[in-house]
């Protein structure tokens, strides 16, 4: 069956699942009644059933009437969901896609039976405009499931295949990464604002420039100080500026930042157990 025939539910309608749903729908292959949310408070998803999607309270409802089952709840949330929809769960037919932050096949599997099929994936938020970098790691999972995921994710931008051990690191790394990009943002804002411009027209530049500067990675697959060394004049203002960030920590900060979400993400399901 191919994926565009296929009933999704997404356990969880927040600001992942909602990004998710919204992206497979203009990525072309699902339309919204194909895709049914699930939330505690559907007062939050009138706007997705306005556009068409399906809702419910009622996750084992939803389980019931889909081929694909995306978990897109916190870890923290995770095993109540679990347990309700276990007698719903019918191995044979049902693949369960984990977006849940430091949750691995195995902690699903032990919950839900070890013969349910699980992939994890990793996307980011964004996925809302098709411009994901997803993570997805399901060895254990068959052929056509795993092609079936990367269908998916394709569809709202790139993916690739990772080791499950190291799907904390991408959610540091690529989930969390957009967080730490964003602030690099906003920091030239506040910069570009102290140097002269409106805010809104600093951020529009700044936004603008970082799109450029990571275009210019992808479109030339190049390494970030080969064009750093293009940018960097002798005795220039960039290199001035440059220096002057590493003196105060810019590149240990983000390394930092890095590892540290890294544990966490690793200590979000288990440590609670
Ligand atoms: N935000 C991000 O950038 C990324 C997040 N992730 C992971 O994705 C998952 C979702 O994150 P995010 O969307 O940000 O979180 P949100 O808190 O926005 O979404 C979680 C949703 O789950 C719903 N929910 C809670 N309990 C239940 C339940 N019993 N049944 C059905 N729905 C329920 C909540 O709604 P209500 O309270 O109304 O029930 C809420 O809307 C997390 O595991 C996170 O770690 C992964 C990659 C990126
Ligand atoms: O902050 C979090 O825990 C989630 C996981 C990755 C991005 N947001």
């Amino acid at each position: 069956m191919s994926s565009e025939k296929k009933k999704v539910a997404i356990l969880g309608g927040g600001n992942m699942g909602t990004a998710l749903a919204k992206g497979m729908v203009a990525s072309g292959k699902y339309i919204p009644a194909d895709i049914t949310l699930t939330r505690r408070n559907l007062r939050y998803l009138e706007s997705m059933e306005k556009e068409g999607f399906q809702v419910t309270t009622d996750n084992a409802e939803a389980v019931a009437g889909a081929d694909i089952i995306i978990l897109s709840i916190l870890p923290q949330q995770l095993d109540n969901v679990l347990d309700t929809i276990a007698p719903s769960i019918d191995p044979a037919r049902h693949l369960f896609v984990s977006i849940v932050t430091g949750v691995m096949v195995e902690d699903i599997v032990q919950r839900v039976g070890q013969e349910v099929q699980v992939i994890r994936a990793m996307p980011n938020t964004a996925i809302a405009i098709r411009e994901s970098m997803t993570c997805i790691a399901g060895s254990k999972a068959s052929e056509e499931n795993r092609a079936l995921v990367q269908e998916i994710f394709e569809a709202v931008g790139e993916t690739v295949e990772i080791e499950e051990e190291l799907m904390t690191s991408a959610t540091a790394l690529c989930a969390c990464g957009i967080a730490f990009f964003l602030r690099s943002i906003r920091a030239a804002t506040q910069g570009g604002t102290e140097i002269g411009f409106h805010a809104a027209d600093a951020l529009r530049m700044a936004a603008q420039t970082a799109k450029g500067a990571a275009s210019l990675l992808l479109y030339f697959q190049s390494h970030p100080e080969n064009e750093i060394d293009k940018v960097t004049s002798p005795k220039g203002c960039t290199i001035a500026g440059l220096n002057e960030m590493e003196h105060h920590g810019f590149s240990s900060a983000m390394i930092k930042g890095i590892k540290t979400s890294s544990l966490k993400a690793e200590q979000l399901y288990h440590k609670e157990k």
